[in-house]
Order: structure tokens, then sequence, then C-alpha cells
């Protein structure tokens, strides 16, 4: 069952001739209790998009609906049931980190106790420090105590490990993976892939306002080829079936919808014609190579004139 649904949804900012289309027309679902992940590019359009659907701002053109409401216009029966953790926090300075989670849980209806959501977040020995003598890291993660203590049925995380060390990113991954687990409803964007390769079910992957690839990471990554990396060999390469060979920075990129076949045509060829490979790599397409490709194949720009 879908728990979100936008249908053609623009999202513009400004009017007239200095009007800029940050989101066009953009289809999503996301199903009850999926790990969703919305990727792209800086300035894609994840942040605009997110707030749409929070009922944050309205849309320009298209629908989105929430739990069968709409955001804005029911926005005092969705709210209770959202936890949001924007990019930037904004919580009091001088309040410590037990008060200010304190503060937030009595805006909420039902909410877990502080002290217990602090231990979930790694923060408990800080509680009784000061929100601005907090690192950016455990700052990060008080806002994410905020996004959980209300128990929301659907939480949007916006980037939440940007800043955390690895050891905190682990952890957080794992309480994410625990909330999903236990029913949430999750909208994650990131600029980490490998975070998305572990923790979502699905994604888009969006690009100037567009979802250019979506699927789960299975599928977002099947589509595209392998490639193979090796130092120009002494002896030109016979044509390779199904294989693409170009020359970058002085190396020989063969790329391949075949890995294991080209692969072994290339060692076969190598082993007769006794030639020695060199700087051998051969690499089957990851979140990020499908990542990077995409820059390069959808260069267009919309400015618009209303
Ligand atoms: N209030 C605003 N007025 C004008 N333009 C805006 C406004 N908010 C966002 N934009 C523009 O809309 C585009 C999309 O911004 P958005 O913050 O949604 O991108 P994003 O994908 O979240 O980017 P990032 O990964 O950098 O956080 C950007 O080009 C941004 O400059």
């Amino acid at each position: 069952m879908s728990i979100i649904e936008v249908a053609g949804m623009t999202r513009r900012y400004g009017s007239g001739k200095s009007a800029f289309e940050a989101v066009s027309g953009l289809d999503l679902s996301v199903q009850e209790g999926e790990l969703f992940g919305l990727l792209g590019t800086n300035g894609a359009g994840k942040t605009s998009t997110l707030e749409v659907i929070q009922g944050l701002s309205t849309p320009s053109e298209g629908t989105v609906s929430i739990m069968g409401m709409e955001p804005i216009r029911d926005r005092r029966d969705v709210r209770p049931n959202l936890g949001i953790m924007l990019q930037k926090g904004g919580l009091p300075s001088d309040l410590t980190a037990l008060e200010s989670l304190e503060m937030w849980a009595g805006t909420c209806s039902n909410p877990l106790s502080a002290m217990d959501v602090l231990g979930r977040v790694d923060l408990a020995d800080r509680a009784g420090t000061r929100v601005k003598f907090l690192s950016g890291g455990e700052q990060r993660r008080l806002d994410l105590a905020c996004a959980i203590i209300g128990q929301p049925r659907v939480l949007f995380l916006d980037e939440p490990t940007t800043g955390l060390d690895p050891e905190s990113r682990r952890n957080t991954w794992t309480l994410i993976e625990e909330l999903r687990n236990s029913g949430v409803t999750i909208m994650l964007t990131t600029h980490y892939l490998d975070e998305a390769e572990r923790l979502c079910d699905r994604l888009a992957i969006m690009h100037k306002g567009r979802v250019v690839r979506s699927g789960t990471v299975a599928e977002v990554v099947g589509d595209h080829p392998a490639s193979i990396h090796l130092e120009l060999p002494s002896v030109p390469l016979p044509e390779l079936l199904s294989a693409r060979m170009s020359i970058e920075d002085g190396k020989l990129v063969v790329v391949t919808s075949e890995l294991q076949d080209t692969l072994t045509e290339l060692l076969v060829w190598a082993q007769r014609a006794g030639v020695r490979i060199q700087g051998l790599d051969a690499r089957a397409a990851s979140l990020e190579t499908v990542f990077l490709s995409i820059a390069d194949e959808f260069d267009d720009r919309r400015e618009i004139a209303a």
C-alpha cells in the first residue's frame, strides 16, 4: 500500500521571468514500511520535494498525498504522524541536550522518554551539555532524536549522517534499520552512496528537478555497463565482443554489458599473444558509476518564463 503518493508535482520558486523550477512534474510512490532514498546532485530538488510532501510548502502543480491525506489541508491529522529531521536543526543553543529534547517531546502527542531516546542516539553522556557546546555530529544526532521521539509513522531524514564520524554513521544506520524493521516508513536523502546501498529498499535519483533513475539498488545498477581499465598494452587489442573501447587519461577503458565474457576474451587474448596486462581493474557497475554517469547524460537546464 502506498503511504506517500506524488503525481505530476512541480515546485517553482519566484515568479515571472525569474521563476525557477526546482522540481518538474515529479511522480513518486513510497510503500508503507519501506525505506525510500532520494538521491541526486546538489540542487537536484530533493529538499524541495521533501518540503512539499511534509506540507512545509505548496506544490506549484500536481498532487501529493500522505497516509491518504493532503499534507497542508489535513495538517492537523498528518503532522502528529511525522518525524522530520531537516538538513539544519534549529534547537535553542542555550538549553542542554536533555532540555531541548524534553521541550520537543512536549510538542508530541505520544513521546518516548527523552533519556531513552538520548541513549538510542548515543548521547546519554551528553544529556547535561548545552546544545552550543555539542560537536556538529552530536548536534546532528540530537536532531535525529527530536525526529524520532514522537514515535512517527513516517520519518523524513534529510542527510542524517552528514558530519558524523564513521562509527557514529554506522550506529545511526543501525538505528535507522531498527526503525524501519519496526514498521516506520522512512524517506531519506543522502549524498553517501554506500549509505543508500546499505539502507534503501528502493530509491530514486533526481537530476535537475526530475527523477532520472528509480528502483531497487540492483535494478538501478543492473542496467548500467561494467568497465575494465588497463594500461595501454604494447600490442593493439583485438575487437572484443559486446564491448566499447576508449582511452581516458592515458589508460585503456573497455565498457561492456557482459563483464565476465569480455574479461575472459581479454585474458585469453593476452595469454595467447604473450602480453602482460598492467594495471588491470575490472568493475561491475555500482551506484557510484551510475550516479557519475547521470550528469553527462542529462545536461539540459530549465530556465522558465511564466
Ligand atoms: N527558496 C528558494 N528560492 C529560490 N530557489 C530555491 C529556493 N529553495 C531552493 N531553491 C533552488 O532550487 C533548487 C533545488 O534546491 P533543493 O534544496 O531542493 O536541492 P537539493 O537536491 O536538496 O540540493 P542539496 O543536495 O544541495 O541539498 C536549487 O537550485 C536551489 O537553489
